[in-house]
């Protein structure tokens, strides 16, 4: 600034030699800087609007239906934008009835909520840490007190030439260091821990959530609201817990900083003779106008924060599709439309930032200018009032000289110390005001872990919502509405007659999770010995009925009775085409899901396990790796290998129903046939789909779609099952 005047005086000077006059060399900067600034507000402004006339223009040609614009140099950006605005308005209808993320009622119910999972009681390793925390920015405060009253002296005994006392001070405030420096690291040592203290609070209390009533299925699959459920349970749990960390020292250590400082300071008048009212007044006056007034134009930074963790998440969720499926990707040579979706989250993420950027700019300046200059200017009038309003300064006459160097020197010491005072008052106001833009950016947070919580409580009891939920057609009458969440009506009913262990679907209907009815009802018994052969043309809900079957569908009408699920006896086990490869080694493999402890319980031996790996023709696999070197299986096996994988984790839990979903497909007839064979042998009753017509032999009851929502359930025939016609 100095600089800059020192310049504007110097052109200044020229200009009056040149007969233009201070003040008209004043009016016309000022101009400049006027017509800079509307110019820099209306150009955006009109081009917005003109951009808008354009889009108006081109659907009024087009009859009122907007077609894409035609393709040129820019349209791949204009396209880019197109999706943009679509994403957008997508994630606009998700959220219907959303309040949005700010200093709201909302945010200080969330925070409660989440507060009681971060410190459960009273009495806790949180709260042990918090008063430690407390104690330690209590202590630091006084020890800033102290080295500002030490500084005073200092410089006193300077203005006294007292060589003593002066190094007497000195040796003192060095002292102080040791613990003032202790205190310091201490504080944010324990900011940290109380960061992590928070943070594994909330992930245990998500993990249970999101494991609770396979969540992690619903979530992703049944419910539309929470797009990448890893970023909210990793990134924004970690981001939120440092955020509610650093507030509760930014909060309190300025709280304790005012107060004390304030009492300091109205001492060290007191002491001057002045009035202690006036001062405090002037400066409580001017903090509390100020930022009422920077509250008031303050931009929303919880939305904007919000949607920025969003759209970075919606970013590393493209990512890491594209690491899951890079081969697919590579084969099909589709780098390009990656890259361009790549680019358009990217882009969009690029926006919001900048958006927060720009918005903060103006915000800061603002800020700046009340913190740093109305303050300092509030602060001296402070200071300076009790000296010269003081009565001290009446009573002294000119004869009484060494009165006089005393009451300097005090006045220096008084200066001194008060102006440290001051600056460490203006430093903890100024760190209370910015931490008004944190708790804004912290509800942002707040609202993506809480919302992302009661997601997870709504998904675990049953309760969905899909944007693209069909909710008006016709025939969905019978699926019942509630807030536009469909309610699962059906029941499923466990029973535990060891003389009825069969599955009965009595007027179940299937329907997917955007409540499209792919078959009407279905009704059906499956007793122990009815090995199922399903089949019919793609989509007519064959995989649909095993995901009822497992619960991870809603029942929307009818009841489902199966038996119940006893230790070390699965009612059913799913195997799907594309079988799923934990991490661990060979052992762990086969026993998924169980442990290896599960596995000693059962007293299953490694004997067993190499039996059940012969019965799937995979022994190859233990020669060459062994049972326990952990491998990536998903790539070191072959679709074939994994599928055999797959059934030998059948036949190690050897459960009463097994779900095979085209689980053979990639393995040889020869193999196939054995597995069925000895599957049948080891009395598990067999429920397929399947294309292959080598597979009609070991079923002895069928149930057929057609596609258009009616079925056929009937004992096949002895022809039948001979017939290896190819199945449609
Ligand atoms: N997660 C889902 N969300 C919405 N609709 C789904 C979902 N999964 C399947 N569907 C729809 O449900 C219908 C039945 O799907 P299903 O997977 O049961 O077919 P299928 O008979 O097993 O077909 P295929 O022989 O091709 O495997 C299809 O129209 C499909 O689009």
């Amino acid at each position: 600034m100095t600089v800059l005047s020192k310049y504007f005086d110097r052109i200044a000077g020229t200009c009056e030699q040149n007969g233009i006059t201070k003040q008209t060399f004043s009016y016309a900067l000022v101009t400049s800087a006027l017509v800079a600034l509307t110019i820099k507000v209306t150009i955006p402004y009109v081009k917005n609007t003109q951009s808008q006339l354009l889009q108006k223009g081109k659907e009024d040609i087009n009859d009122g239906t907007f077609t894409p614009p035609e393709m040129n140099s820019c349209d791949e950006d204009l396209k880019l934008a197109e999706a943009e605005k679509l994403l957008v308005a997508q994630q606009q209808k998700k959220k219907p009835n959303s309040i949005e993320p700010g200093l709201n009622h909302e945010f200080f119910k969330q925070l409660e909520i989440l507060g009681k999972i971060m410190i459960p009681q009273t009495l806790c390793y949180e709260t042990g840490l918090l008063t430690v925390h407390t104690i330690c920015l209590f202590s630091r405060t006084f020890l800033s007190i102290y080295v500002a009253a030490l500084e005073g002296a200092l410089v006193k005994f300077i203005v006294r030439k007292d060589v003593k006392q002066f190094s007497y001070v000195l040796l003192k405030w060095f002292g102080i260091a040791i613990p003032a420096t202790f205190v310091n690291s201490m504080i944010r040592f324990l900011e940290c821990k109380l960061a992590l203290a928070f943070r594994t609070r909330l992930v245990r209390h998500s993990y249970r959530l999101y494991f609770k009533n396979q969540n992690y299925y619903r979530v992703s699959n049944l419910d539309g609201r929470i797009e990448n459920a890893d970023h909210r349970l990793t990134e924004d749990i970690s981001v939120f817990a440092s955020s509610v960390a650093h507030l509760y020292s930014s909060l309190t250590k300025p709280c304790f900083d005012l107060m004390l400082i304030g009492f300091a300071l109205m001492r060290s008048s007191r002491k001057m003779k002045a009035n202690i009212i006036t001062g405090p007044a002037l400066s409580v006056s001017v903090i509390l106008l100020t930022a009422h007034i920077l509250r008031l134009v303050s931009p929303k930074f919880g939305q904007l924060v919000s949607e920025e963790a969003n759209r970075y998440g919606y970013l590393r969720h493209i990512h890491s599709r594209i690491i899951t499926n890079a081969e697919e990707i590579a084969f099909y040579g589709g780098h390009k439309v990656e890259m361009q979706q790549l680019r358009h989250a990217y882009n969009r993420l690029i926006s919001q930032m900048n958006n927060i950027y720009s918005q903060r700019l103006w915000f800061i300046m603002l800020e700046q200018f009340f913190m740093k200059y109305v303050w300092s200017g509030t602060g001296m009038v402070m200071v300076s009032l009790p000296i010269l309003t003081g009565n001290d300064s009446k009573t002294l006459t000119g004869h009484d000289s060494g009165n006089k160097e005393s009451h300097v020197s005090e006045r220096t010491q008084y200066l001194t110390t008060a102006r440290n005072l001051l600056i460490s008052a203006a430093d903890a106001i100024e760190r209370l005001m910015s931490s008004y833009k944190e708790i804004v950016a912290l509800a942002g947070y707040t609202s993506r872990v809480a919302g992302m919580m009661d997601v997870f409580r709504e998904t675990a009891q049953g309760v969905y919502c899909k944007a693209t939920v069909a909710n008006n057609d016709d025939k969905n009458a019978f699926i019942e509405f509630r807030n536009g969440k469909p309610i699962a009506k059906g029941r499923i009913v466990y029973t535990n007659d060891p003389n009825n262990m069969s599955i009965t679907l009595r007027e179940v209907p299937v329907v997917t999770p955007n409540c499209d009815i792919v078959v009407p009802n279905l009704t059906l018994c499956i007793q122990p010995g009815v090995h199922l052969l399903i089949t019919g043309p793609n989509g007519c809900g064959k995989s649909s009925l095993f995901r009822i079957l497992s619960g991870l569908w809603p029942i929307y009408a009818g009841e489902l009775h199966m038996p119940r699920p006893e230790e070390d006896v699965p009612c059913m086990f799913y195997i799907p085409q594309r079988p799923y490869m934990s991490i661990g080694s060979l052992c762990d493999q086969i026993i998924y899901p169980d442990t290896r402890d599960d596995m000693n319980r059962k007293k299953i031996t490694v004997k067993e396990l190499n039996n059940i790996l012969k019965m799937v023709s995979l022994e190859h696999i233990v020669q060459r790796d062994g049972f326990d070197v952990v491998r990536d299986w998903k790539d070191i096996l072959s679709g074939g290998e994994k599928q055999r994988m797959a059934v030998a984790r059948l036949f190690y839990h050897k459960p009463r129903y097994a779900l095979l979903d085209e689980c053979t497909s990639a393995v040889s007839i020869d193999v196939e046939s054995s597995i069925y064979e000895i599957a049948k042998d080891m009395g598990i009753t067999l429920l397929t789909i399947t294309h292959r017509p080598t597979l009609w032999k070991y079923h002895t009851h069928i149930l057929e779609f057609d596609g258009l929502g009616n079925w056929c359930f009937r004992r096949m025939d002895e022809n039948e099952q001979q017939n290896e016609k190819f199945l449609q």
